[in-house]
């Protein structure tokens, strides 16, 4: 299947949810006007790792941005992998993704399982329990948020039973581990026989400068497409059929053995 992939490489306000709405809004028309049928955001794009200040900002059990991305994802006729926002949930603040059709319906949400020290995520997140796979444009997919690209043992429980198609990943992932960010991703993409599509953001908060350097990777590791260090929207064509050329050719699905990996 071709699908027109788009990604905001947007900057994020920090701590201010309601400027960084408009410009998820602004890129939701733009990758319309571009006639893409996925659009996928960075991580945390309402608060930015404004992380002591959560009890103010985080979006109570998440109904704003739900209610935003529903109805940019209706509004443009796009599929959104909304990035990830701050949520608060039964006392708890968590790192979520929410995904969306394009008839405006919720497909998926998760909550990010891998939290980064470096960044003191762990302080204030708490952590999800459940795994990321969906069927959206009708292509079997696969979502993680950021850090979670570091723990293939785990990416693989979601993507071997599918195996699934495309991973979505939603960044903030700053700039002095780029060349990191591309390998890990490139290595994913191999191993998984998928397609990455992985949104980071640009811009800076009070500790870090973030890389920018979005990516879509085909099956066989190769970069379709990257961006620089500058907010853009990224667009792809890719044929979700080339998994199986790769696949046909190494078989890793069939031949892992699994009962020997624990
Ligand atoms: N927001 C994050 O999870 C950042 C992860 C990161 O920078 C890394 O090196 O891993």
């Amino acid at each position: 299947m071709k699908l027109k992939i788009a990604i905001a490489q947007i900057d994020i306000a920090l701590g201010q949810p309601q400027i960084n709405q408009k410009t998820i809004t602004d890129y939701a028309k733009k990758a319309a006007d571009a006639g893409a049928d996925v659009l996928i955001y960075p991580e945390m794009w309402n608060t930015g790792y404004a992380l002591t200040a959560l009890d103010t900002l985080a979006d109570v059990d998440g109904v704003n941005s739900q209610q935003v991305l529903s109805q940019l994802a209706k509004t443009y006729q796009l599929n959104i992998i909304g990035g990830s926002v701050a949520i608060l949930r039964d006392g708890d603040f968590y790192n979520t993704m929410y995904i969306f059709d394009k008839n405006g319906q919720k497909v998926q949400e998760y909550d990010k399982l891998h939290l980064f020290g470096l960044m003191n995520e762990g302080q204030y997140i708490t952590s999800g329990t459940k795994t990321n796979s969906f069927k959206l444009a009708g292509v079997p997919s696969a979502g993680a948020i950021c850090y979670d690209i570091r723990f293939p043992e785990w990416l693989r429980t979601i993507m071997a039973p599918g195996p699934q198609e495309i991973l979505y990943i939603a960044a903030q992932w700053p700039i002095q581990r780029i060349n990191q960010w591309q390998i890990l991703l490139q290595a994913r993409a191999i191993e998984n026989q998928a397609f990455v599509v992985a949104a980071n953001r640009v811009g800076y908060d009070d500790h870090n400068v973030f890389g920018g350097s979005s990516l879509i990777i085909d099956p066989l590791g190769r970069i379709v497409q990257q961006a620089g260090e500058e907010e853009t929207l990224l667009v792809a064509e890719i044929n979700t059929n080339d998994e199986q050329d790769v696949r046909g050719e190494i078989p890793v699905f069939s031949d892992r053995r699994p009962e020997l990996y624990q």
